[in-house]
């Protein structure tokens, strides 16, 4: 007998599994009975209203938040019983809205000390001058466009290239799922077009989940969408069908 749940992209073995996934906050379902799935090589990007719960949602992936109940596998690995620190090493990298990058650093050494033997920024700067660590730090760097500023302080990037250097540490982990909570916001034309083909490059043996308000950006990169209202998925499917939805309409793309 089959129990693959209804509108798994990939019914085999997604990557990450949501199910009846509940926060409430003092009685009010922030999150609310969620059922979520994401496959390998998706780019799956959460949409819908303000206050819909979608960076509960993230916070719960990453421990940040305790679920109420219900289950999240990632690579069945149940992620509601560990700490946010073993989230991380459990291969789930994510990024928030404000880049947390160190400004009086170089982006070299950004990266440098996001490769997962550097504890510390003493430690990492100490001990990671390693072939194999400088080689993942110009792979990394080509990959988020700043090769040319590898020794350019990061406080002299502008703010698309800190949001790029903010997804290159969290690169340099190698996160087979990997978190975005509006990674264009306040980007340029240039720097969101750049930044579409950046995610579909990085989706290549990964899964990707992104938060995004942009429906242009939206369409360009994703793979699948959902769209959460009241904690709920109110649909869920390819762009096209989403966008043409009458609830959809009604609750968020009409407004
Ligand atoms: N720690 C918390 N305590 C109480 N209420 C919370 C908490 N975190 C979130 N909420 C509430 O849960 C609801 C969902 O919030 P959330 O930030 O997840 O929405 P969102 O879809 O990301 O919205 P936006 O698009 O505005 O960022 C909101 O009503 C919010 O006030």
């Amino acid at each position: 007998m089959s129990t693959t749940p209804i509108g798994v992209t990939n019914p085999h073995r997604p990557v990450l599994a949501i199910e009846g996934l509940t926060v409430s906050f003092d009685g009010f379902k922030a999150v609310d009975n969620l059922n979520l799935y994401v496959g390998r090589n998706e780019v799956h990007v959460v949409i819908g209203p303000n206050g819909a719960g979608k960076t509960t949602v993230l916070d719960l992936i990453c421990g940040k938040t305790p679920s109420t109940s219900g289950s999240i596998r990632f690579n069945d690995r149940e992620l509601t019983k560990m700490r946010e620190f073993d989230i991380v090493r459990a291969g789930v990298g994510r990024k928030f809205q404000t880049p947390s990058i160190y400004e009086n650093l170089s982006v070299y050494e950004n990266l440098e000390m996001s490769f997962p033997r550097g504890r510390s920024v003493f430690g990492a700067l100490v001990f990671n001058r390693s072939p194999d660590v400088i080689a993942r730090v110009k792979e990394v760097a080509a990959e988020i466009f700043l090769d040319e500023q590898l020794h350019q302080q990061a406080d002299l990037l502008s703010h698309g290239q800190k949001q790029w250097l903010e997804i290159g540490m969290l690169l340099m982990q190698e996160p087979e799922l990997l978190m975005l909570d509006e990674p264009v916001a306040g980007m340029s034309v240039s720097e969101r077009t750049k930044t579409a083909e950046l995610l579909g490059r990085i989706s290549q043996g990964r899964s990707v989940l992104v938060i995004e308000h942009d429906m242009e950006f939206v369409k360009s990169i994703a793979h699948k969408v959902t769209v959460l209202h009241q904690g709920k998925v109110l649909a869920e499917g390819s762009m096209e069908s989403v966008q043409a939805n009458p609830k959809v309409i009604e609750v968020y793309l009409g407004h």
